[in-house]
C-alpha cells in the first residue's frame, strides 16, 4: 500500500500543496483529479522522490519511500524525457539496465512491453520517428520496464487517441493485478471513470474529496449523441430536454432520474433505427461539479 501523509509543500509565499493525504492500496489505481494549477505535479513529483516536501511522508508498504527505495518506483512525469535520436528498444533495454537489471533481464521485459503495447514493430526505429500516440506508449515502457513496485503517472492519456488510452489502460492493469499502487493525475474525469478503483479530487493544493470512482462519478442525467441522419427529432422525445444540437451532434439531458436509463436508450434505439451512431455517452460530472456535491 501507498500510504500519502500530511503533504504540504510552498513554493516562495505561494502554498500549492496544504497536508494532502490518502492511501492507494496494493493492487488498486488512484485518479488524482483536479483543474490547471490545483498541485497535481507537484504532488507527484513528491511521490517520486525528485521533490522533498516541506512537510508529511510517503509510505509503500509502511516503510519510508526514499533514498534506494526510490528505484522501486516507476513515474511517468508530465515532461516526457526519453532521447529522441535513440531507437525504441535499445533505450527501454538501457533503462532498465539503470535500474539494476541485467541485459537479458532488461530484454526480456522491453520485448514483453512492446508486444503488449502494440509497437513491437517499431523496436528498431528511432523514437522521434513515431506518432505521439506510440510515442507515448514507448513512454509507458520506459516507466514499467524496471517491474516497479509503485506506478505514478503525470497525465498519461493527455492528447492520446482512443487505441492508445485503451493499450495502456489495459497493461497498467496488469501490473495492478500483480498488486502494484498506481496512482494516475487527470484533469478529464470522463478517462479515469472505468479505469480508476479511487478517486481523490485536489483542488488549490487540497483534497476536497476521497471516494471509491463509482461513488463519485454518478450519473449525470446529461448525454451526448452524434448520429449520421441528424437529430432534429430529439426535441419531440419525451422526457428529454435539447441543450445542444449542431446538425449530426446534439448534447441532452433526462431530468427525471427514475427514467434515464428508459428515455436514454429509446434515444438511442431511433437514432440507430434512422442510420449509423457514431457516439454515444453518459456524461460524467465536472470536476466543479464534484468537489461542490462532495465537498468534506
Ligand atoms: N518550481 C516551482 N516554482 C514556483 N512555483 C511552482 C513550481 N512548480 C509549480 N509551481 C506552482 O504551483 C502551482 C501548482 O502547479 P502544478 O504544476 O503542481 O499544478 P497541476 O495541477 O499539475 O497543473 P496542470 O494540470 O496545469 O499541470 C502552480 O501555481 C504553479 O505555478
Amino acid at each position: 500500500m501507498l500510504e500519502v501523509k500530511g503533504i504540504t509543500r510552498s513554493f516562495g509565499d505561494l502554498q500549492v500543496l496544504s497536508d494532502v493525504g490518502f492511501d492507494v492500496p496494493a493492487g488498486t489505481l488512484t485518479g488524482i483529479v483536479g483543474g490547471r494549477d490545483a498541485g497535481k505535479t507537484t504532488l507527484l513529483r513528491i511521490l517520486a522522490g525528485l521533490l522533498d516536501a516541506d512537510d508529511g511522508s510517503v509510505l509503500l508498504d509502511g516503510e519510508a519511500l526514499d533514498g534506494v527505495d526510490l528505484q522501486r518506483v516507476g513515474y511517468l512525469p508530465q515532461q516526457r524525457g526519453l532521447y529522441p535520436s535513440m531507437r525504441v528498444a535499445q533505450q527501454l533495454v538501457y533503462i532498465g539496465r539503470l535500474h539494476g537489471f541485467s541485459l537479458g533481464a532488461a530484454e526480456r521485459n522491453t520485448h514483453t512491453l512492446l508486444e503488449k503495447l502494440g509497437i513491437a514493430d517499431f523496436a528498431d526505429l528511432r523514437l522521434d520517428s513515431l506518432g505521439l500516440g506510440d510515442r507515448q506508449r514507448v513512454q509507458i515502457a520506459a516507466t514499467l520496464v524496471h517491474d516497479p513496485d509503485v506506478i505514478m503517472l503525470d497525465a498519461p492519456f493527455e492528447g492520446l487517441d482512443t487505441g492508445a488510452v485503451d493499450d495502456i489502460i489495459e497493461v497498467l492493469g496488469g501490473h495492478a493485478e500483480s498488486g502494484v499502487p498506481i496512482v494516475l493525475t487527470t484533469t478529464e474525469l470522463g478517462v479515469v471513470e472505468g479505469v480508476t478503483d479511487n478517486l481523490v479530487i485536489l483542488q488549490d493544493g487540497e483534497v476536497q474529496a476521497e471516494a471509491a470512482t463509482n461513488e463519485l462519478l454518478v450519473p449525470t442525467g446529461r448525454f451526448e449523441i452524434e448520429a449520421s441522419a441528424g437529430l432534429d427529432w430529439l426535441g419531440n422525445v419525451s422526457g428529454v430536454t435539447v441543450d445542444e444540437l449542431d446538425g449530426n451532434y446534439a448534447r441532452f439531458s433526462v431530468a427525471d432520474e427514475a427514467d434515464r436509463a428508459d428515455v436514454s436508450q429509446r434515444v438511442l434505439q431511433k437514432a440507430l433505427g434512422l442510420g449509423t451512431v457514431t457516439h454515444f455517452s453518459a456524461e460524467a460530472p465536472t470536476i466543479d461539479e464534484l468537489a461542490r456535491t462532495t465537498a468534506v
